[in-house]
């Protein structure tokens, strides 16, 4: 059996010291399988954005462990030092925001990653366009970023997050500024990517439209996750 993607022990992470500590996660279990899809719900506050800065090695938790495709990452210390390419090459992120480059075009905005990553920019492009193909934006490749929808703008970003295949995507609200069909075509598409690539994706949300389609729900409350089975309903 593969080793899961995320795996997650008693992860802790306490932000100041003394009487200003706050201790955001409070020992949090997590096991996550390639290709899974699982959401990570919970009040403001309870520790989201904390969990998912830790998993994306953005910051240090302050205990616990954590090993990612089977490679112990965390183990009450950093158990790697290279961390920024550790996120280059297995991590993508999806914010709220698509935060794409506006002077760029859209195949561009994705093919800067690998061309960071060392990839010829002819090849670049190609990985580029083939994913917005499969994400049904091929045809506004050329397009720059203001010309497009919100949605479309949402599925350029995931494309990004994607186009260096990481094993792991973190996303954080994906669907927030959506409307109801075009969030479902965004989860649609993140399961359907998870599937094709062996993906691990988390993603964070409120989203009530969203809620019923996980198979595998995390709850965060006051820094602990409590797991439950989602509905799993086609999106
Ligand atoms: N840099 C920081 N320094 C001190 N405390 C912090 C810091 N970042 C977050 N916290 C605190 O840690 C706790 C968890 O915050 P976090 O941002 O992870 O919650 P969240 O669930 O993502 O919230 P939201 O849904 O409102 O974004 C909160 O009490 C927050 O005030």
């Amino acid at each position: 059996m593969d080793a899961p993607a995320i795996e997650v022990r008693g992860l802790g992470k306490r932000y100041g010291e003394g009487d200003a500590a706050v201790d955001a996660l409070k020992g949090v279990d997590m096991t996550i399988a390639p290709g899974e899809v699982v959401g990570l719900i919970g009040p403001s506050g309870s520790g989201k954005s904390t969990l998912l800065k830790c998993l994306g090695a953005v910051i240090e938790p302050t205990k616990g462990f954590m090993a990612l495709g089977g490679v112990p990452v965390f183990d009450g210390g950093w158990k790697i030092r290279d961390l920024r390419g550790l996120r280059r090459d297995s991590i993508g992120f999806v914010f709220q925001a698509p935060y794409l480059i506006p002077f760029l075009d859209v195949t561009d905005n994705i093919a800067l990653l690998p061309m960071l990553a060392g990839k010829p920019n002819r090849e670049a492009r190609r990985m580029a366009v083939e994913l917005l193909e499969a994400l049904d934006v091929g045809h506004r490749a050329k397009a720059s970023p203001a010309e497009l929808s919100g949605g479309e703008q949402q599925r350029v970003a995931i494309a990004r997050a994607l186009v260096n295949r990481p094993p792991i995507v973190l996303a954080d609200e994906p669907t927030a500024p959506l409307d109801s069909e075009r969030a479902l075509n965004v989860v649609r598409i993140l399961n359907r990517m998870a599937e094709q690539y062996r993906t691990a994706i988390i993603v964070v949300t409120h989203d009530e439209k969203i809620i019923p389609t996980f198979r595998r729900i995390y709850r965060i409350r006051d820094g602990r996750t409590y797991e439950e089975a989602g509905e799993g309903r086609a999106a």
